[in-house]
């Protein structure tokens, strides 16, 4: 079945197609006509630009997306600090200031739920490379929340979210309009674009790869041709919905920032999901990883990791990516005289991975497992565990279906990636135990010819 079946619903309209030129009103007739700006929009309407690239970026990578609102985004009081104490999203809010690199393979029990906090109190900075301020680098987050976010919207100006829920459903309300995000789709919600998160099933957890350069694209295809891996016409975007909250008394809302991965917060009298229409090429969107359509070998031999990218954040470097986001979802292998599972590899690149659900092939010894994670930095070797190379070694070889009702995916990163004094430690999730259960009981097969017995 290549969509995934999902126990909630959704009925919100979408616009279908990555990367395509939309427009949508709310109100037949809110959209201008042949042009962007005119004295006066319908409807009493302001226009206002929203530019996800430099002006004079090249066509093929411009972004902007043209919003026709009942009130201007600058319309609000000045952002004040908020204080961090209760808040995970930057470092400062910690003892040690900076982030730990250090070359041991790492790997997390599974991250706990938290009830009694909402989206924003939710997110934890894990681990990252570079710096919001020059925009380079990422930063990896985990989010777990049980409130809905109240009369308030949240952007982050570090980055674009690329959100992969775990566990629970998130309605998001953006600026754009409404999107349902449920495990096993992901979201992108692209830097400043303003939304609010409420949870229609309960609590929430998941993971988060914010790019703080450039933005999300699908790869190239290469040799594979004009269809595969995640096809554009699957991506969805939603049509505008706005509120006409016309009672100022009413309608005290804040505006919370992630700027440089701290938190500023500001009031407005009027609600910040006031866009009545739009158009343009800068928007949040959706997936379903149950669409993504695999493709691996028919003869022999494991392939390359990259034949699972799903989006990739580029680097400057073509084909050396800040993030790609990878999945490994069920498929057939059919490999003969093959080891099937990951080769024993050093990476030049970073692997963060995660796990929504079920169980990841390479690792049998049950430490991986859903809502967990694992970080083999760069060069830092790793491969399938002694459970998992002694299973591989002596399988028979028939066509076999991995992954049935597993989705593990990987945040690679070409940056070595620093892990967060709540990573690390407050956290209390690091396996202290990772490499001593995983890799040091593997055992010794050579013979050795020139060796009698
Ligand atoms: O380390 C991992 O489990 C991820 C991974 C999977 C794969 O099929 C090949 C290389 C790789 O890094
Ligand atoms: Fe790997």
């Amino acid at each position: 079945m290549p969509v995934t079946q999902f126990s909630v619903p959704d009925s919100y309209s979408y616009q279908n197609g990555f990367n395509s030129y939309f427009e949508s009103e709310a109100i037949p007739g809110a959209l201008p006509v042949a042009q962007n700006s005119p004295q006066k929009p319908p409807y009493g309407l302001y226009a206002e630009k929203l530019s996800g690239t430099a002006f004079t970026a090249p066509r093929h990578e411009n972004k902007q997306t043209w919003l026709y609102r009942i009130l201007p985004s600058a319309a609000h009081a000045n952002y004040q600090p908020i204080s961090q104490d209760t808040y995970h999203t930057s470092l400062s809010s910690e003892k040690k200031q900076t982030l730990h690199h250090i070359p041991n393979q790492l790997r997390w029990n599974p991250f706990d739920l938290d009830e009694k906090v909402d989206w924003v109190h939710g997110l934890h900075l894990v681990a990252g490379a570079g710096d919001p301020t020059v925009k380079s680098g990422l930063g990896i987050l985990l989010y777990a929340a049980g409130k809905d976010m109240g009369k308030e919207a949240f952007y982050s100006a570090d980055g674009d979210f690329l959100i992969v829920p775990q566990h629970g459903v998130l309605d998001i309300q953006t600026e754009l309009g409404k999107i349902l995000v449920r495990p096993n789709e992901i979201c992108v919600i692209p830097r400043g674009i303003k939304y609010r998160v409420t949870l229609p099933s309960g609590p929430v957890r998941g993971y988060i790869c914010e790019l703080y350069q450039g933005h999300y694209q699908l790869p190239e295809l290469g040799p594979i041709g004009s269809n595969g891996l995640a096809n554009a016409r699957d991506f969805q975007t939603p049509v505008a919905s706005f509120d006409d909250d016309d009672d100022a008394s009413n309608s005290k809302y804040h505006v919370i920032s992630k700027f440089n991965n701290n938190l500023f917060s500001a009031k407005q009298n009027h609600t910040p999901f006031d866009v009545v229409s739009w158009h343009g090429n800068y928007y949040p969107f959706k997936y379903d990883l149950g669409r993504f359509n695999v493709i691996g070998t028919t003869s022999f031999d494991h392939p390359d990791p990259s034949i699972f990218t799903v989006l990739t954040g580029p680097s400057d470097h073509p084909g050396t990516a800040i993030a790609d986001f990878v999945i490994f979802p069920p498929r057939w292998l059919v490999a003969e005289d093959t080891f099937r599972p990951p080769w024993y590899h050093r990476n030049t690149m970073s692997e963060f991975m995660g796990l929504i659900s079920g169980d990841y092939d390479a690792k049998v010894g049950g430490g991986f497992r859903p809502a967990g994670a694992s970080l083999h930095n760069i060069m830092s070797a790793h491969g399938p565990d002694s459970g998992a190379h002694e299973k591989a070694s002596n399988a028979d070889l028939k066509p076999q279906k991995v992954g049935e009702g597993s989705m593990a995916f990987m945040f690679e990163s070409s940056l070595m990636v620093g892990v967060s004094e709540w990573g690390l430690k407050t956290c209390q999730k690091v396996q202290e135990d990772y490499n001593a259960e995983s890799w040091e009981p593997l055992k010794r097969h050579f013979v050795n010819p020139h060796k009698s017995a």
